[in-house]
Protein backbone atom coordinates (compact mmCIF):
# COMPACT_ATOMS: atom_id res chain seq x y z
CA UNK A 1 0.00 0.00 0.00
CA UNK A 2 1.12 3.36 -0.64
CA UNK A 3 2.29 5.63 2.04
CA UNK A 4 -0.47 7.59 3.04
CA UNK A 5 -0.32 11.99 4.18
CA UNK A 6 -3.27 13.91 5.03
CA UNK A 7 -3.86 17.53 3.30
CA UNK A 8 -4.59 19.35 6.83
CA UNK A 9 -6.43 22.17 4.54
CA UNK A 10 -9.36 19.81 3.79
CA UNK A 11 -9.28 17.11 6.31
CA UNK A 12 -10.15 17.63 10.03
CA UNK A 13 -11.77 20.54 9.62
CA UNK A 14 -13.42 19.92 12.94
CA UNK A 15 -10.68 20.94 14.65
CA UNK A 16 -9.03 24.43 14.28
CA UNK A 17 -5.87 23.95 12.41
CA UNK A 18 -2.99 23.53 14.73
CA UNK A 19 -5.00 21.08 16.73
CA UNK A 20 -5.42 19.22 13.20
CA UNK A 21 -1.81 17.63 13.40
CA UNK A 22 -2.37 15.72 16.57
CA UNK A 23 -5.82 14.61 14.88
CA UNK A 24 -3.67 13.41 11.76
CA UNK A 25 -1.33 11.58 13.83
CA UNK A 26 -3.75 9.83 15.89
CA UNK A 27 -5.76 8.61 13.39
CA UNK A 28 -2.61 6.92 11.71
CA UNK A 29 -0.81 9.57 9.23
CA UNK A 30 2.83 9.94 9.37
CA UNK A 31 2.85 12.88 6.17
CA UNK A 32 0.74 16.04 6.15
CA UNK A 33 0.44 18.69 3.60
CA UNK A 34 -1.42 21.94 3.38
CA UNK A 35 -2.24 24.10 0.90
CA UNK A 36 0.19 26.88 2.58
CA UNK A 37 1.96 27.61 5.77
CA UNK A 38 2.11 30.98 5.66
CA UNK A 39 -0.42 32.37 7.82
CA UNK A 40 1.67 30.72 10.88
CA UNK A 41 5.35 31.42 12.24
CA UNK A 42 7.41 28.74 10.98
CA UNK A 43 8.68 27.90 14.12
CA UNK A 44 4.91 27.28 15.57
CA UNK A 45 4.42 24.51 12.61
CA UNK A 46 8.09 22.41 13.06
CA UNK A 47 6.54 22.27 16.73
CA UNK A 48 3.49 20.74 15.41
CA UNK A 49 5.89 18.44 13.86
CA UNK A 50 7.90 17.86 16.69
CA UNK A 51 5.14 17.31 18.72
CA UNK A 52 3.55 14.53 16.73
CA UNK A 53 6.59 12.95 14.91
CA UNK A 54 5.38 13.67 11.47
CA UNK A 55 6.87 14.37 8.56
CA UNK A 56 5.73 17.64 6.20
CA UNK A 57 5.80 16.23 3.22
CA UNK A 58 4.36 19.29 0.32
CA UNK A 59 3.16 22.73 0.87
CA UNK A 60 2.36 25.30 -1.93
CA UNK A 61 4.25 28.03 -2.97
CA UNK A 62 2.82 31.26 -2.45
CA UNK A 63 -0.31 31.79 -4.64
CA UNK A 64 -0.98 35.42 -5.16
CA UNK A 65 -4.28 36.81 -3.59
CA UNK A 66 -6.41 33.57 -2.70
CA UNK A 67 -8.91 35.47 -1.47
CA UNK A 68 -9.56 37.73 -3.95
CA UNK A 69 -9.62 34.19 -6.62
CA UNK A 70 -6.39 34.15 -7.60
CA UNK A 71 -5.05 30.59 -7.92
CA UNK A 72 -0.81 31.31 -8.09
CA UNK A 73 0.63 33.25 -10.08
CA UNK A 74 3.84 30.94 -11.85
CA UNK A 75 2.60 31.46 -15.29
CA UNK A 76 1.36 35.24 -14.92
CA UNK A 77 3.88 37.10 -16.89
CA UNK A 78 3.70 40.50 -15.19
CA UNK A 79 4.17 38.71 -11.78
CA UNK A 80 7.34 37.41 -12.07
CA UNK A 81 9.11 39.56 -9.36
CA UNK A 82 6.42 38.34 -6.83
CA UNK A 83 6.44 34.65 -7.78
CA UNK A 84 10.36 34.91 -7.45
CA UNK A 85 10.00 36.87 -3.47
CA UNK A 86 7.43 33.65 -3.40
CA UNK A 87 9.75 30.94 -3.83
CA UNK A 88 12.43 32.45 -1.21
CA UNK A 89 9.45 33.17 1.28
CA UNK A 90 8.51 29.16 0.56
CA UNK A 91 12.16 28.13 1.09
CA UNK A 92 12.28 29.92 4.43
CA UNK A 93 9.12 27.72 5.54
CA UNK A 94 10.51 24.69 4.10
CA UNK A 95 14.37 24.88 5.79
CA UNK A 96 12.42 25.28 8.97
CA UNK A 97 9.64 22.58 8.09
CA UNK A 98 12.78 20.30 6.72
CA UNK A 99 9.74 19.82 3.75
CA UNK A 100 11.41 18.36 0.18
CA UNK A 101 9.08 19.38 -2.32
CA UNK A 102 6.93 22.73 -3.17
CA UNK A 103 4.03 22.88 -5.58
CA UNK A 104 4.16 26.15 -7.92
CA UNK A 105 0.20 26.61 -8.91
CA UNK A 106 0.23 28.04 -12.34
CA UNK A 107 -2.67 30.32 -12.21
CA UNK A 108 -5.50 31.69 -14.22
CA UNK A 109 -5.42 32.89 -17.48
CA UNK A 110 -6.30 36.68 -16.82
CA UNK A 111 -8.46 38.75 -19.03
CA UNK A 112 -7.06 39.09 -22.25
CA UNK A 113 -4.65 37.17 -21.12
CA UNK A 114 -2.15 35.56 -24.09
CA UNK A 115 -1.94 31.38 -23.55
CA UNK A 116 1.26 30.88 -25.15
CA UNK A 117 2.63 33.84 -23.04
CA UNK A 118 1.73 32.20 -19.64
CA UNK A 119 2.75 29.09 -20.94
CA UNK A 120 6.34 30.80 -21.41
CA UNK A 121 6.24 32.61 -18.34
CA UNK A 122 5.68 29.41 -16.59
CA UNK A 123 8.39 28.01 -18.15
CA UNK A 124 10.75 30.33 -17.18
CA UNK A 125 9.51 30.81 -13.84
CA UNK A 126 9.73 27.11 -13.16
CA UNK A 127 13.54 26.67 -14.19
CA UNK A 128 14.12 29.69 -12.49
CA UNK A 129 12.93 27.97 -9.04
CA UNK A 130 13.92 24.83 -9.66
CA UNK A 131 17.63 26.08 -9.82
CA UNK A 132 16.88 28.01 -6.44
CA UNK A 133 15.35 24.78 -4.91
CA UNK A 134 18.20 22.61 -6.38
CA UNK A 135 20.81 24.04 -4.46
CA UNK A 136 19.31 22.65 -1.46
CA UNK A 137 18.32 19.53 -2.93
CA UNK A 138 14.59 20.36 -3.01
CA UNK A 139 11.94 19.26 -5.56
CA UNK A 140 9.54 21.32 -7.46
CA UNK A 141 6.46 20.38 -8.02
CA UNK A 142 3.56 21.28 -11.11
CA UNK A 143 -0.19 20.28 -10.58
CA UNK A 144 -2.59 20.12 -13.54
CA UNK A 145 -5.92 20.97 -12.13
CA UNK A 146 -9.19 20.15 -13.86
CA UNK A 147 -10.29 23.36 -15.67
CA UNK A 148 -13.68 22.00 -15.79
CA UNK A 149 -15.72 22.11 -12.39
CA UNK A 150 -13.37 23.52 -9.71
CA UNK A 151 -10.94 26.41 -11.50
CA UNK A 152 -12.19 27.60 -15.01
CA UNK A 153 -9.37 29.30 -16.86
CA UNK A 154 -6.69 27.15 -15.13
CA UNK A 155 -3.60 27.50 -17.30
CA UNK A 156 -2.67 23.33 -16.92
CA UNK A 157 -5.13 21.31 -16.98
CA UNK A 158 -4.07 17.61 -18.08
CA UNK A 159 -1.32 15.27 -18.03
CA UNK A 160 -0.37 15.80 -21.14
CA UNK A 161 0.02 19.36 -20.84
CA UNK A 162 1.96 19.18 -17.53
CA UNK A 163 4.01 16.71 -19.01
CA UNK A 164 4.96 18.82 -21.93
CA UNK A 165 6.14 21.94 -19.57
CA UNK A 166 8.16 20.27 -17.34
CA UNK A 167 10.16 18.79 -20.52
CA UNK A 168 10.25 22.17 -22.03
CA UNK A 169 11.95 23.47 -18.57
CA UNK A 170 14.31 20.64 -18.04
CA UNK A 171 15.27 20.64 -15.06
CA UNK A 172 15.50 17.32 -13.07
CA UNK A 173 14.09 18.27 -9.95
CA UNK A 174 10.89 19.50 -11.64
CA UNK A 175 8.17 17.19 -11.37
CA UNK A 176 4.33 16.23 -12.12
CA UNK A 177 1.51 16.79 -9.19
CA UNK A 178 -0.62 14.09 -9.91
CA UNK A 179 -3.85 14.36 -8.58
CA UNK A 180 -6.51 11.98 -9.49
CA UNK A 181 -9.46 13.53 -8.89
CA UNK A 182 -8.54 16.64 -11.20
CA UNK A 183 -6.80 13.73 -13.77
CA UNK A 184 -10.43 11.90 -13.61
CA UNK A 185 -12.35 14.96 -14.35
CA UNK A 186 -10.45 16.09 -17.20
CA UNK A 187 -8.88 12.64 -18.30
CA UNK A 188 -10.40 9.49 -16.99
CA UNK A 189 -7.86 6.38 -17.83
CA UNK A 190 -6.33 6.78 -14.55
CA UNK A 191 -4.12 3.98 -14.52
CA UNK A 192 -2.86 4.43 -17.66
CA UNK A 193 -2.21 7.84 -17.64
CA UNK A 194 -0.46 7.40 -14.24
CA UNK A 195 2.09 4.42 -16.30
CA UNK A 196 2.89 6.86 -18.70
CA UNK A 197 3.90 10.15 -16.79
CA UNK A 198 5.26 7.91 -13.64
CA UNK A 199 9.13 9.07 -14.20
CA UNK A 200 7.87 12.16 -13.36
CA UNK A 201 5.21 12.24 -10.87
CA UNK A 202 6.65 13.38 -7.91
CA UNK A 203 3.57 13.43 -5.48
CA UNK A 204 0.10 12.24 -5.90
CA UNK A 205 -3.24 13.05 -4.40
CA UNK A 206 -6.60 12.36 -4.14
CA UNK A 207 -10.50 12.53 -3.27
CA UNK A 208 -13.27 10.87 -4.96
CA UNK A 209 -15.33 12.28 -8.33
CA UNK A 210 -17.98 13.57 -8.47
CA UNK A 211 -17.80 15.53 -5.17
CA UNK A 212 -14.36 16.39 -4.16
CA UNK A 213 -15.21 13.74 -1.31
CA UNK A 214 -13.55 10.28 0.10
CA UNK A 215 -12.97 6.92 -1.51
CA UNK A 216 -16.60 5.21 -2.01
CA UNK A 217 -18.63 8.10 -2.56
CA UNK A 218 -18.17 7.90 -6.12
CA UNK A 219 -16.95 6.92 -9.75
CA UNK A 220 -13.00 6.03 -8.86
CA UNK A 221 -11.80 2.53 -7.91
CA UNK A 222 -9.36 3.45 -5.33
CA UNK A 223 -8.54 0.30 -4.21
CA UNK A 224 -7.11 -0.79 -8.17
CA UNK A 225 -6.03 2.48 -8.41
CA UNK A 226 -3.39 2.27 -5.12
CA UNK A 227 -3.04 -1.51 -6.19
CA UNK A 228 -1.82 0.10 -9.23
CA UNK A 229 0.77 2.77 -7.99
CA UNK A 230 2.11 -0.23 -5.82
CA UNK A 231 2.80 -2.34 -9.02
CA UNK A 232 4.25 0.34 -10.60
CA UNK A 233 6.91 1.10 -8.43
CA UNK A 234 5.64 4.40 -7.43
CA UNK A 235 7.15 4.91 -3.87
CA UNK A 236 6.11 8.75 -3.00
CA UNK A 237 3.41 10.07 -0.68
CA UNK A 238 -0.02 9.65 -1.46
CA UNK A 239 -2.00 12.76 0.02
CA UNK A 240 -5.89 12.46 0.70
CA UNK A 241 -6.92 15.79 -0.81
CA UNK A 242 -10.83 16.16 -0.24
CA UNK A 243 -13.52 17.31 1.88
CA UNK A 244 -14.84 14.54 4.17
CA UNK A 245 -18.32 14.22 3.74
CA UNK A 246 -18.79 13.93 7.63
CA UNK A 247 -16.25 13.85 10.18
CA UNK A 248 -12.62 13.03 9.08
CA UNK A 249 -12.31 10.13 11.09
CA UNK A 250 -15.86 8.11 9.41
CA UNK A 251 -14.15 8.94 6.07
CA UNK A 252 -11.23 6.95 6.51
CA UNK A 253 -11.90 3.14 5.94
CA UNK A 254 -9.91 3.30 2.80
CA UNK A 255 -6.51 4.30 5.28
CA UNK A 256 -4.54 0.08 6.23
CA UNK A 257 -4.07 1.78 9.51
CA UNK A 258 -7.68 2.62 10.52
CA UNK A 259 -8.11 -1.45 9.91
CA UNK A 260 -5.15 -3.08 11.64
O1 LIG B 1 -5.83 20.12 -5.96
C1 LIG B 1 -5.79 21.22 -5.42
O2 LIG B 1 -6.73 22.01 -5.47
C2 LIG B 1 -4.58 21.53 -4.58
O3 LIG B 1 -3.63 20.51 -4.69
C3 LIG B 1 -3.95 22.83 -4.62
O4 LIG B 1 -2.81 22.91 -4.23
C4 LIG B 1 -4.59 24.08 -5.11
O5 LIG B 1 -5.86 24.26 -4.73
MG1 LIG C 1 -4.39 18.73 -5.58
Amino acid sequence: MPRFAANLTLLFNDVPFLERFDAAREAGFRGVEYLFPYEWPATTLRQRLDDTGLEQVLFNLPPGDWAAGERGIAGLPDRVSEFREGVDQALDYARVLDCPRLNALAGLLPPDGDPQACRMTLIDNLRWAADRLATEGRTLLVEAINSRVDMPGFLLDTSTDALSVIEAVDRPNVLFQYDLYHMQIMEGDLIRTLRRSLSRIGHVQFADNPGRQEPGTGEIAFPTVFRALDEMGYDGWVSAEYRPTGSTLDSLDWLPARRQ
